[in-house]
């Protein structure tokens, strides 16, 4: 395929950003790859794997000429990026993220860019619970969706070349406005990660017959609690930022906990059966 970005600049060159950089190589799609971070072994690991052609430390000098910048950092530092690179970049500069939040993000980012440059709002639903370049690869976003978040603010070449990169990266693109998609997040994956980390924190202090319990997890368990793994920085910035939907999903969560409790307080045969069919049905219907 054609080249489509001559020079692109990767801020924070983990299991996002590298995924993306490994994607778009392999299709063509950018020519060289500047990885921008702040450590020094995983900047090192990511040149020497060939996911980026040059490494810095400093943000304001490696996005310098770049016609593309993607920003993939926790995403409470993301607005705070984009105002340190904003003098530096280059006139007609598309600066996009992958951040699990939207709506803090594009209101700041867009004030934030300079005049003549362009900033689309992006969050690929994708991941796993690995960190780092090394945990990154070329097919992660194969098949999944990624949601841009325009206003009517964005600019609509830029968006449509975001699109196109997400496209040749594997993924299904589709545009949603950033608080509805801070709502909808909520629900369908911070909330999950929440209760996760809550279960395997209530499990791991739990005082049951002076036993450690994890030590008996099984497949259960496991399955449950993988995402539990996932790094801790970015999961208290998902959590701060979009804090008033998740409460409002973890208010959900807990009346739906509560009336399982009631069921089986009560002994409510049919009841619970039909709690635990009604979860089933939809679990099912997502495989
Ligand atoms: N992990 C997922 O499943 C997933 C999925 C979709 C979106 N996201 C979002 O993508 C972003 C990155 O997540 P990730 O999983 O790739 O994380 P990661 O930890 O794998 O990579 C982040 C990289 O950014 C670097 N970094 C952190 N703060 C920085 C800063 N201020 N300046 C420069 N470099 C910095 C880190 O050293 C690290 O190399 C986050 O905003 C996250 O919400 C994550
Ligand atoms: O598969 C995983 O490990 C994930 O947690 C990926 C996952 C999710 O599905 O909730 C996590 C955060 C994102 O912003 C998007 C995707």
């Amino acid at each position: 395929m054609s080249c489509i970005i001559e020079r692109l600049a990767i801020v924070g060159v983990g299991l996002i950003g590298g995924s993306f950089a490994r994607a778009l190589r392999q299709a063509g799609a950018v020519r060289h790859v500047v990885g921008i971070g702040r450590s020094r072994a995983n900047l090192e690991h990511a040149l020497s794997q060939g996911i980026v052609d040059e490494i810095s430390f400093n943000a304001t000098e490696g996005v310098a000429g770049a016609q593309l910048v993607f920003i993939s950092i926790p995403v409470c530092s993301i607005s705070a990026m984009v105002g340190a690179i904003a003098p530096s970049l280059a006139p007609g500069c598309i600066v996009t993220d992958g951040g699990s939040v939207k709506a803090e993000i594009v209101r700041e980012c867009e004030k934030l860019i300079p005049e003549g440059c362009h900033f689309v709002g992006g969050h690929p639903i994708a991941g796993t619970e690995n960190s780092g370049a090394s945990a990154s690869f070329a097919t992660l976003y194969q098949g999944k969706r990624c949601i841009l978040t325009p206003t009517e603010r964005t600019d609509r070449e830029a968006y449509e070349t975001v699109a196109r990169l997400w496209r040749v990266a594997g993924a299904n693109v589709c545009s949603m406005d950033p608080e509805r998609h801070d709502r909808i997040l909520a629900e369908i994956s911070h909330l999950p990660h929440a209760v996760a980390y809550a279960l395997v924190h209530a499990v791991g202090t739990a005082d049951a017959e002076g036993e450690n319990v994890l030590s008996y997890s099984a497949g259960g368990f496991r399955d449950f609690t993988r995402i539990a793994s996932s790094d801790p920085v970015m999961w208290r910035d998902i959590a701060l930022m979009n804090r008033r939907a998740l409460l409002a999903s973890i208010d959900g969560f807990s009346a739906s906990l509560a009336e399982l409790r009631r069921r089986i307080d009560s002994g409510d045969s049919p009841g619970l059966a039909e709690f635990f069919t009604i979860a089933k049905q939809f679990r099912d219907g997502i495989l």
